[in-house]
């Protein structure tokens, strides 16, 4: 690593790896001191296995019997399944994507959902969580939290973990992140070196300051994580960064098949950012075999960001409403 990702590595790594590993009381001092309104946004799509369980634990640690977090929101992200009453059910204000900011459409993909999550809560401090989390993660939360609450020149907090990958029924140890592993991880290195110590850059659990996520575009796709930490990087710059060990983390997994197109996505985010990066085609094309020979299948991945949140209008009304 290079001397400015090692020195990062050492400097803005924490520990949160389970709840008596963090001093809550004391975040819930710096909350109140600080004035902060903290909201946690669950994208969600199809997740109605999950949400339910994981909404739940998170009101019951965080906003009743600490009042750490002031509102809980599942963003619906075009779901087919029971999500939305299921998240209601369990106690979480749910927004559908195509009801925020319905002026300027909806588009496909995570990044859209995190994006318009940014108009549809309030806090001053946003926590994103997967809503496909499986186990006890709630203290996740505060572990996020914790370097925005006790240090003001950190506007980023990307959580680490061990992720096991689960394979039909058995869980191996590790092998997760596939992404992050065998496309993420090497482009950054190549192209980003001062990013090299970030453990989980494509991780799902996140947190930041408003006023810093709202100067980003946001990729509407599965690009958002990577592109989020880029341009953040060369918003605040590194010393802006920082990252939670919170553990482990395990999820419902995607198919090789599925991951495919969000490596293209990643990819096509990391060419967009790399002012060097030869004129995209925004094209991926993939094969399958279907006995006889092999089937192309060509897919855009092409990068479709939204803009700032802080330049649109109607944001910008209501924080002055
Ligand atoms: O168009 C989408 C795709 C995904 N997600 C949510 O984003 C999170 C991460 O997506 P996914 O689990 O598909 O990615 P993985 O964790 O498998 O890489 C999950 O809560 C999804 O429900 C979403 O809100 N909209
Ligand atoms: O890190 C990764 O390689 C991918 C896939 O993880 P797995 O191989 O399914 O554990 O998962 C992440 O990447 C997505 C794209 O950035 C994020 O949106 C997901 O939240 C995150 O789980």
């Amino acid at each position: 690593m290079r001397p400015d990702a090692r020195a990062w590595f050492a400097d803005r790594t924490t520990t949160a790896t389970s709840l008596d590993r963090i001093d809550v009381a004391a975040l819930l001092h710096a909350k109140h001191r600080g004035g902060h309104r903290i909201s946690v946004v669950l994208p969600a799509r199809n997740e109605e296995a999950t949400v339910g369980r994981l909404v739940a634990d998170l009101r019951a640690h965080w906003m009743r019997r600490t009042p750490l977090v002031d509102e809980l929101v599942v963003v619906d992200s075009d779901s087919t399944d029971a999500t939305a009453a299921v998240a209601r059910a369990a106690g979480a204000s749910v927004v559908a994507t195509t009801d925020v900011l319905p002026a300027h459409g909806t588009r496909r993909g995570k990044g859209e959902a995190l994006w318009k999550s940014l108009a549809a809560t309030t806090g001053d401090l946003v926590v994103f969580l997967d809503a496909d989390l499986l186990g006890d993660v709630a203290h996740y939360v505060p572990g996020l939290l914790g370097p925005l609450l006790t240090d003001p020149q950190v506007d980023y907090v990307k959580g680490c973990y061990t992720r096991p990958l689960q394979v039909g029924d058995v869980v191996l140890p590790a092998g997760g992140g596939r992404v992050t592993e065998l496309t993420a991880r090497p482009l950054l290195n190549a192209l980003w070196p001062e990013l090299a110590g970030v453990v989980q850059p494509l991780g799902g659990e996140y947190a930041g300051r408003r006023t810093a996520l709202e100067q980003v575009p946001f990729v509407a796709s599965y690009g958002v994580e990577v592109g989020l930490l880029v341009d953040l990087l060369r918003l605040g710059g590194l010393a802006s960064l920082a990252q939670v060990d919170l553990g482990e983390r395990r999820h419902t997994s995607q198919g090789v098949e599925a991951l495919g197109e969000m490596a293209g996505q990643v990819v096509a985010t990391v060419l967009a950012r790399a002012a060097s990066a030869p004129d995209a085609s925004g094209l991926l094309t993939r094969f399958r075999h279907d006995g006889a020979g092999f089937v192309p299948r060509t897919s855009s991945v092409a990068v479709d960001e939204r803009p700032p949140m802080g330049t649109v209008p109607e944001y910008r009304a209501r924080l002055a409403g």
